[in-house]
């Protein structure tokens, strides 16, 4: 994550972030009322979705060095597979270990893990929006690891933390893994004299500001990245990261989850909830996201969802 975090760094700083956008095809549930799939539609749903050289060249060191190591483990990137024929720079490929956090005890549970029991959700550069228009702290690498179809662990690297107050950039590493905790941070409780919600600044729609209402928040933080809103939440910023849309990957909530939930918060959909990370599940996390601070009430939270509004997220 951190070698990927350095190219993420090299590419901005080498002026030509070769954007491309994505095609995305646009799916709205029939169950959703036409106001709402008109305002959808109006955000532009699908038309906000870019790809850079950052994107493509992190995923690539990031593919290359795990599978690599852990052959038979399926890997699964935001940037879709690479050819068998791709060649990385061979200091893009990273085996060495951390080793604080190999000399520690493995959780009992996953002792008896298989390779195949594995799933790893790769997010080369989360907040590609805030990347290509300069909100640096916004951005995030993310490497989930699911066991058995759970997030279990995680890493989100920062690669500009702190990038303006600090003259040498090094970014930072959090990991978290249920069952055995977290680390590369301070874990902080929110406050308790007012209520805080995160949401998307780049991809809102009609339906994402009407959750937001449902739960009479005292303050609203629009920032980018799923990765970046759960560290508000792992941070004492936020105590709730809402988003009532389908337009989230499993790739976006597999390593905040984990991590998230390794310090006892938790990510769910806006019904409350866990998303399985299986190997064979659909990629969009079309049931919305909902996730908590530790100490937070997931289950009161989750029931001032309106009904109407859960329906416009079926399974
Ligand atoms: N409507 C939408 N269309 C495409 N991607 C979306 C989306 N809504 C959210 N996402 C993706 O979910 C992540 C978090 O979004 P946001 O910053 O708006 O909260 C971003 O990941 P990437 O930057 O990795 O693509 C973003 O692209
Ligand atoms: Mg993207
Ligand atoms: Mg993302
Ligand atoms: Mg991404």
């Amino acid at each position: 994550a951190t070698r990927a975090g350095k190219i993420i760094k090299d590419v901005m700083s080498g002026g030509d972030l070769a954007i491309v956008q994505k095609r995305q095809s646009v799916s709205v549930s029939r169950s959703v009322c036409f106001n709402y799939m008109v305002s959808i539609l109006m955000q532009g749903l699908g038309h906000n979705d870019l790809q850079t050289e950052a994107d493509r060249s992190a995923q690539r060191c990031i593919i290359a060095s795990l599978s690599q190591q852990f052959p038979d483990v399926t890997i699964i990137g935001e940037e879709g597979p690479s050819s068998p024929t791709d060649e990385v720079p061979s200091d893009w490929v990273v085996t060495e270990s951390d080793q604080d956090i190999i000399s520690r005890e493995c959780p009992k549970e996953y002792g008896v893990t298989k390779p195949e029991d594995v799933v790893v959700w790769v997010d080369p550069l989360d907040g590609t929006s805030e990347y290509t228009q300069g909100l640096l702290d916004h951005v995030t690498v993310l490497i989930g690891i699911a066991v058995n179809g759970r997030a279990v662990g995680g890493v989100i690297h920062q690669p500009y933390y702190n990038y303006q107050t600090e003259k040498d950039v090094r970014g930072r590493t959090l990991w978290g893994l249920v069952g055995l905790g977290v680390g590369g941070f301070n874990p902080v409780d929110p406050p308790t004299d007012k209520f805080i919600i995160t949401t998307t600044r780049s991809h809102s729609d009609g339906i994402v500001v009407k959750a937001l209402e449902a739960l009479n928040p005292d303050e609203i933080l629009r920032v980018g990245g799923a990765g970046h809103k759960v560290l508000l939440l792992l941070e004492g910023k936020a105590h709730a990261y809402v988003f009532a849309s389908k337009g989230c990957k499993k790739w976006d909530t597999c390593a905040p989850e984990a991590v998230l939930e390794a310090l006892g918060g938790k990510l769910t959909d806006i019904h409350g909830n866990h998303y399985s990370y299986a190997k064979d599940v659909q990629f969009p996390d079309s049931q919305g996201i909902f996730a908590t601070a530790r100490g937070v009430d997931h289950a009161t939270l989750v029931s001032k969802i309106p009904q109407e509004l859960r329906e416009a997220f079926p399974y």
